[in-house]
């Protein structure tokens, strides 16, 4: 099997941890494909694939897309370590507002898997990281939202510390969940 699924108790996330194959040269490894995620119950179907590379105490997030256009994501880190989370805000969900962490990093090669309904962030915890990831929906600026990273409400145990954190002017004026007048999803 050139992937092993782990399915996490916050229903629809999954890490996803890819068969290398090591030789002398380096390794080679399937980052996805599509018989193998279906036959794992991943049915998404992804259209957009997005890059960036971040500092060291960098924060970006949390993000989501409002529906019509909410992303499901397949993320991995390919150079340097970031810590990444996902919060369910899928209203209805006997897990709506709880997360998770995980450490994703070029080492580890490990994937994150989050469908439409979860936040996404992640914290840079390397001199600079790249974040790779596919999306299940196009980038719609007009559907763009998030949520404040701190949230209280939320209550994510970052592993960077406040006064360290380095975000964009967008995200350090994301709403708080309470101040929503609408779910996003
Ligand atoms: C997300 C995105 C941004 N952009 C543009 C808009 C803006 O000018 C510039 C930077 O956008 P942002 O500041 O929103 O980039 P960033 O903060 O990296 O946003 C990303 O964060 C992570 C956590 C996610 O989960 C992603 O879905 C996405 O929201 O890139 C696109 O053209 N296409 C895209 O898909």
């Amino acid at each position: 099997m050139p992937f092993e699924f782990k399915r996490l108790a916050i229903e629809g996330l999954v890490v996803v941890k890819p068969h290398a194959f090591v030789d002398e040269r380096g390794f080679f490894m399937e980052t996805y494909k599509a018989s193998a995620f279906q036959t794992a119950g991943i049915h998404e179907i992804f259209v957009q694939d997005n890059h960036s590379r971040s500092r060291k105490n960098v924060i970006r997030g949390l993000h989501l897309q409002k529906n019509p256009y909410s992303q499901g994501k397949l993320v991995r880190c390919v150079a340097g370590v970031v810590w990444d989370v996902a919060v369910d805000l899928r209203v209805g969900s006997p897990t709506y507002k709880q997360w998770y962490g995980l450490e994703l990093s070029a080492e580890n090669r490990l994937m994150f898997f989050l469908p439409p309904g979860f936040a996404h962030g992640f914290a840079v915890l390397s001199d600079t990281a790249e974040s790779v990831y596919k999306v299940t929906a196009e980038y719609a600026p007009e559907s763009d939202g998030g949520i404040r990273w701190n949230d209280p409400d939320i209550g994510i145990k970052w592993p960077i510390s406040e006064d360290e954190v380095l975000i964009s002017e967008k995200d350090r004026g994301l709403p708080w969940l309470s101040d929503l007048e609408e779910p996003y999803v």
